[in-house]
């Protein structure tokens, strides 16, 4: 069960998510256990990528280093993997070379059958489980706990890359090409994101971010037609699954990198991750009152020094302030997409400060 670990001194994340008003917008970042940190290129220089990813015993380090580093600043803690483990788990070979590389891509329809029809993800993803059991205790209950996967089209996008891609040419010429088989891929994609994110709830994580970081990349139509379907379906099974074990629901995240609040708010998930390019005002006005937020700093503010970084935290603040009728409700404070390698940790730092005063409530 998930009941038996530290009890959670800092609930603020938790509470935003569910839409309440705190006394200030609680505040992580997305990669913030990554390059960035000396502390992580430390283990990096012993370990291989997806060696720690596959070890509890550094995954779990890695996770809490900048827990440690920010400790009483920070707000969350989300466990250190990739959301390519599902392809591996599917059998795939995936190599970190310094971006995702995959061997064996899928080519055509025909490679489908080489992908089990089923999987069991305690066996085959189980480390991940071990390592965030393992965080939940080390964490002392100092912050929750984010457990994560990749939505479909995303981890579909990569099998079929074969890595990252500007264009996206090989996997939308399956969408348009091959349109059934491409729903049946989602679909099984799904249903192990589905049986992923409830063993992460079961080991301990305590809200659960889904990342399609390919949404934007689709047309509106697209998105609507391929990946909103298996969105909804994770965020209906995964809260029924819950029911049904009898474990508490966690809030669900949905960061559809791009694609538009009123597309990703239709999926059924409490909290939407924006870019950086929306703006809080217009989506709370606009397309998504009820739905809490994420986000939305342009990580490249990070390199802008001290002053502009309080500057545009000031103004961020104000933004998703005004945008719920001048309270501090329903945010979660994040950049808009991932912290890049090269950020002075301590400008990270003046970040989560500056976050702790301008969104205090009035
Ligand atoms: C698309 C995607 C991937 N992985 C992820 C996404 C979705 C979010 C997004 O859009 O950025 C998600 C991810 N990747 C990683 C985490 C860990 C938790 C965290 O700190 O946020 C999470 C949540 C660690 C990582 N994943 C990766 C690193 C760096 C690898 C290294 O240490 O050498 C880390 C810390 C590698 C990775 N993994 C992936 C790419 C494209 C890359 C290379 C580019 C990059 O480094 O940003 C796939």
């Amino acid at each position: 069960m998930n009941s038996d670990f530290p009890p959670l001194k800092n609930d603020l994340l938790l509470r935003a998510a569910r839409g309440e008003q705190t006394d200030r917008a609680p505040v992580w970042v997305m990669r913030q256990a990554g390059r960035y940190l000396p502390e992580f290129r430390k283990v990096r220089e012993d370990h291989e990528f997806f060696e720690i990813c596959r070890t509890p015993e550094l995954a779990t380090e890695v996770t809490i280093q900048p827990i440690r580093r920010y400790k009483g600043l920070i707000d969350a803690a989300i466990i250190f993997s990739d959301i390519l483990v599902i392809p591996q788990a599917l059998g795939m070979e995936v190599l970190m070379q310094p971006g995702p590389v995959f061997p064996r891509p899928l080519d055509t329809p025909a490679d489908l059958a080489n992908l089990p029809d089923t999987i069991d993800v305690d066996k085959e993803l189980g480390y991940v489980f071990d390592a965030i059991k393992m965080t939940r205790e080390k964490l002392e209950g100092q912050v929750p706990l984010i457990g994560f996967c990749g939505a479909p089209w995303t981890l579909m996008m990569y099998m079929i890359e074969g890595g990252s891609s500007r264009t996206m040419q090989k996997s939308k010429t399956w969408l348009f090409k091959y349109p059934e088989e491409s729903r049946a891929l989602l679909k099984r994609l799904a249903d192990v994101c589905v049986d992923f994110l409830v063993g992460q709830v079961k080991a301990g994580a305590q809200l659960l971010q889904v990342f399609d970081s390919a949404a934007g990349d689709l047309s509106p139509y697209d998105f609507e037609t391929f990946s909103i379907p298996v969105l909804q379906q994770i965020s209906i099974d995964v809260r029924n699954r819950l029911s049904k074990l009898g474990l508490a629901q966690v809030p669900l995240t949905l960061f559809a990198k791009g694609a538009s609040p009123t597309l990703a708010a239709r999926c059924g998930y409490d909290v939407i991750g924006l870019h950086w390019t929306q703006d809080p005002l217009d989506v709370v006005n606009n397309h998504v009152a009820n739905t809490s937020l994420q986000g939305n700093l342009d990580p490249m503010v990070l390199f802008g020094g001290r002053e502009a970084i309080e500057r545009e935290v000031e103004r961020m603040c104000k933004a998703f302030r005004s945008a719920r009728g001048g309270i501090t409700k329903g945010w979660i404070a994040n950049l808009g997409h991932g912290i890049t390698p090269g950020v002075d940790p301590d400008d990270l730092k003046w970040f989560f400060e500056c976050m702790h005063k301008y969104s205090a409530s009035a």
